[in-house]
């Protein structure tokens, strides 16, 4: 388990003239295992929390605790051997272009000494398991994006790692290799058990693999929970505005026009412009025409997005529900009883 806790860092402000607290009371608990998200804008101190995982970063101030050990009570030595447990991969691979993809992944090895053949016996299987057996004799230079950020995972496993950092792996890889590079990490994760933390700006990123995320902002951690329930009721405006693509969060001028349209063309009825988010097998067909069949309510559909997180679908759907007042309550208390969150955007339509 790794322990963030209280964690400040400071840094000369870029005029010189003062500070930067570039991360401001963070306390982050990461269970084994699992597949952690540090999700933020650029700037927001992501990279400079995860890096006090393994020390990279000294916190002006703070605990950072792993298994229980305070890696600031730790001499050079010690220290050494933690990070060895404790690989990094990072958005330009970071690999030397004078070694070969099998030299790249060796030196881990070599630096603590190991014998030739025992190398060998480690580094093969990890060309393997990132699929360049291949390509072990290739430099960097004649590698793909994709296949280069393989060399760095392999390159972070050879010590056995309990934990794997990445920073912003992918981020410099196209979506499509983004996808397989994620799928490759999800399942590192699944068959070696290595513990990841994955710092993004990319929701595909945590919509793919993570399990629970924080979002940090101005160095401060603004949300946090499983991603499920993030995605499904973020609280904080950044929180949304980063997810507004999945969630549709904010309405588009061309669905406003939609929504006041609706509004106009049923007068004296109790018209609500409504955000209806559904996870997993609630698929809101059924229960939308049985809104309109057992209730009455006449509902129109203006926008919406179905996208798949963790292997279950997660759908929102912008919808104009107009009927009596009476039957918007029962209507209202029949979607929450059939897990469908409601938010209403009568005040956006209206602002
Ligand atoms: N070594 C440093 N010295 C001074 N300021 C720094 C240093 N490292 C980071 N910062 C500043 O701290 C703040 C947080 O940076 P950090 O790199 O942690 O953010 P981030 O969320 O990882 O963003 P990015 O993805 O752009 O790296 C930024 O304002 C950055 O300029």
């Amino acid at each position: 388990m790794i322990e963030l806790q209280h964690i400040w860092q400071t840094y000369p402000s870029p005029d010189g003239k003062g500070t930067l607290d570039a991360v401001k009371d963070v306390s982050v608990t990461i269970e084994d295992g699992e597949i952690f998200g540090v999700l933020g804008r650029s700037g927001a101190g992501k990279s400079t929390l995860v890096r006090c995982i393994n020390l990279l970063n000294r916190p002006t101030r703070g605990k950072v605790l792993v298994d229980g050990q305070d890696l600031l009570a730790l001499d050079d030595a010690q220290l050494r051997t933690v990070r060895h447990k404790i690989g990094m991969i990072f958005q330009h691979f970071n690999l030397l272009s004078s070694r070969t993809v099998y030299g790249n992944v060796a030196l881990p090895l070599e630096l603590t000494g190991m014998p030739k053949d025992k190398i060998r016996q480690k580094v093969e299987p990890l060309l393997k398991l990132v699929g360049l057996t291949e390509h072990r004799d290739k430099y960097p230079s004649q590698l793909s994006g994709g296949q280069k950020q393989r060399v760095g995972i392999a390159r972070a496993l050879a010590n056995d790692p309990k934990v794997l950092l990445s920073d912003e792996a992918t981020s410099a890889l196209d979506p499509e290799t983004t996808v397989s590079t994620l799928a490759l990490l999800r399942r590192i994760n699944r068959e070696l058990g290595v513990t990841i933390v994955m710092i993004t700006h990319q929701m595909e990123v945590v919509k793919q693999i993570c399990e629970r995320i924080v979002v940090m902002d101005h160095g401060e951690i603004i949300e946090r929970g499983s991603v499920l329930d993030v995605f499904r009721s973020p609280k904080h405006p950044t929180t949304r505005s980063m997810l507004s693509g999945i969630l549709c969060t904010e309405l588009p001028p061309s669905v406003l026009e939609k929504i006041r349209a609706e509004f106009a063309a049923h007068p004296g009825q109790c018209n609500k412009a409504l955000r209806l988010t559904f996870v997993g097998e609630e698929a809101t067909q059924p229960v939308i025409s049985t809104c309109a069949t057992d209730y009455g309510v006449n509902f129109n559909i203006l926008a919406g997005q179905i996208s798949e997180i963790q292997e279950k679908t997660f759908g929102s759907l912008t919808v104009v529900a107009s009927c009596s007042p009476e039957a918007y309550d029962r209507v209202h208390a029949f979607l929450l009883a059939n897990h469908i969150q409601i938010e209403e955007l009568n005040d956006a339509v209206v602002a």
